[in-house]
């Protein structure tokens, strides 16, 4: 399995404004190197909270490119997978819809109306107590036959992927804005190493609209 994050931080390093709110980051040009990306990988990944922030489709866009899939033997979408301990997406959240095949990953603190609630939308998958089991859920997953991974966040889920050395590969684009706030979420938030820090391998450094994509390998821990 190889697992690409993929993420757009403001020049001072926020993912969204405090609010917590959908906001555009990236440019034109940028969302469509997200595109591609999609269409290079066999599901999309997220965390709850940005199913509950952003009610993203994370479908591809370009019909060429969803062609191109299907000519090449695949479904035109990647499959959609949501983290979610105890079971919030919404059952009307655009990622349940019938464009791609969805996986929500539960914990087993999900309450079962939830669980019967999502079972009509969605594949479930149940690793861990209190929260999703990363590494379980992520098995399952390679299991179902999804070897190309992109995560697209939020900053909760990015942080857990590297404590459990789940990534392989960020790519990170750095966009021409501040946003500030010591809340506002970043790419990596959760609890925060103080040692063994995840260090990287910059790999590519590419201009794109008014920033820049970095893309890092992970080294091994
Ligand atoms: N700029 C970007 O590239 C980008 C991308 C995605 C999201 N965002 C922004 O990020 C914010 C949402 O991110 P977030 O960090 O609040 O939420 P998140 O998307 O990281 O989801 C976190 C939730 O996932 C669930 N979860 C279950 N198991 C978990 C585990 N083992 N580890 C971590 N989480 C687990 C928990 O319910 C947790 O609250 C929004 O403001 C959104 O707009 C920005
Ligand atoms: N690459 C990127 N640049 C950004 O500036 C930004 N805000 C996101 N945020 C990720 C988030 O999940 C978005 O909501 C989905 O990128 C929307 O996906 P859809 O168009 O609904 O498929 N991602």
């Amino acid at each position: 399995m190889d697992v690409i994050v993929n993420a757009a931080a403001s020049a001072d390093g926020k993912l969204s404004s405090r609010r917590r709110e959908q906001l555009a980051i990236s440019g034109a040009d940028d969302f469509a190197r997200v595109d591609r990306l999609r269409a290079a990988s066999d599901a999309v990944v997220v965390g709850v909270g940005t199913v509950l922030a952003d009610d993203p489709h994370l479908t591809v866009k370009d019909d060429d490119l969803r062609s191109q899939r299907r000519e090449d033997g695949r479904p035109g979408n990647p499959a959609r997978v949501v983290v979610d301990s105890r079971g919030r997406t919404p059952t009307d959240a655009a990622v349940l819809d019938d464009e791609a095949t969805t996986y929500v990953c539960l914990s087993e603190a999900a309450p079962v109306d939830r669980r019967m609630a999502l079972a009509d939308h969605a594949e479930l998958i149940t690793a861990g107590e209190e929260r999703v089991d990363l590494l379980r859920a992520f098995a399952t997953l390679q299991e179902d036959g999804l070897e190309q991974l992109m995560v697209e966040g939020g900053g909760e889920l990015i942080f857990s992927l590297f404590e459990a050395g789940l990534v392989d590969e960020l790519r990170l684009f750095v966009g021409p804005k501040i946003i500030g706030g010591r809340d506002a979420p970043t790419l990596a938030d959760g609890e925060g190493f103080v040692s063994e820090f995840p260090t990287l391998e910059l790999a590519a450094v590419d201009r794109i609209d008014d920033g820049v994509v970095l893309t890092w390998r992970v080294e091994d821990r």
